[in-house]
């Protein structure tokens, strides 16, 4: 784990791909949309989903979206055909050309979900329900963030479910899936095997991806000021990970 105070910038991508081929993972908010008040607000830029495609084009396909949110909410927001992608934390992976890689995920107990929505109700904390878990959001309300964490303790306890904190969030999902097992599923595959891994993401649960690329004799790339973290270069905002990307 380093201090990021000591972190570099990464080397220049495009070296990077001259010298050997790479395969890229790429977090989504916080990594390619700047954080906003609400999971919906964000500000996607339109052509996005095509200039990822393209970037993925000169990678020759080795470019993978791993995020927090669904396959489905991911691909409102940006169009994410032609992309490979890994959602739910995940536990939802697809190729490029949208086939699904391993097990389906799988949603939480329907009684979780009650038990969260009526302990977010009483604690005035925001909840979005999702396909594979449900997230406590308190960014509107930082002081409320240990009435989060501890209804997501009581509730995860109960239901036997994984805690996947995050920026202004506290989750809940099936346990088993973190973003360094959709890293290992995508590095077993063409065209992504024998490529050097390279995770880039702001958030705690993008360390699971940072750390699965390291294994991988590649590395990772903090988005932002978050500390401790097992990246080895960091990048300060998203504006400096689409320069580095040149997207
Ligand atoms: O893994 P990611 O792609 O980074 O997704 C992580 C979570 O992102 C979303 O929450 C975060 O972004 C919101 C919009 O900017 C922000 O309001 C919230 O405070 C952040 O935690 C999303 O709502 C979650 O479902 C994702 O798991």
């Amino acid at each position: 784990m380093s201090d990021v105070i000591d972190l570099p910038p990464p080397p220049p991508l495009g070296r990077l791909a001259g010298a050997r081929e790479i395969a890229l993972f790429l977090d989504f908010d916080g990594t390619l949309v700047n954080l906003a008040h609400a999971p919906g607000a964000i500000d996607v830029p339109p052509d996005l989903g095509p200039r990822l495609r393209a970037l993925g084009d000169r990678l020759g396909g080795r470019l993978a979206l791993v995020s927090g949110r669904s396959l489905e909410d991911l691909g409102g927001h940006c169009p994410i055909d032609g992309i490979a992608c890994a959602g739910s934390h995940g536990a939802a992976r697809r190729d490029a050309a949208g086939v699904a890689i391993g097990d389906p995920a799988l949603a939480i107990a329907p009684g979780a979900l009650e038990a969260l929505r009526s302990g977010a109700r009483e604690l005035g904390l925001m909840l979005e329900a999702k396909p594979h878990g449900a997230a406590l959001h308190y960014r509107a309300n930082p002081e409320r963030a240990a009435l989060a964490e501890a209804l997501a303790d009581e509730v995860a306890a109960r239901f036997e479910l994984a805690i996947k904190p995050g920026k202004g969030v506290v989750e809940l999902t099936q346990t088993g899936a973190d973003k360094g097992g959709a890293v290992r599923a995508f590095l077993a595959l063409r065209p992504f095997a024998g490529a050097l891994p390279v995770f880039v993401g702001d958030d705690v649960t993008d360390e699971d991806g940072m750390i699965a690329c390291e294994e991988a004799g590649g590395f990772g790339i903090l988005v932002g000021d978050r500390a401790p973290t097992a990246a080895r270069y960091r990048l300060p905002d998203v504006p400096a990970v689409y320069e580095w990307l040149s997207l």
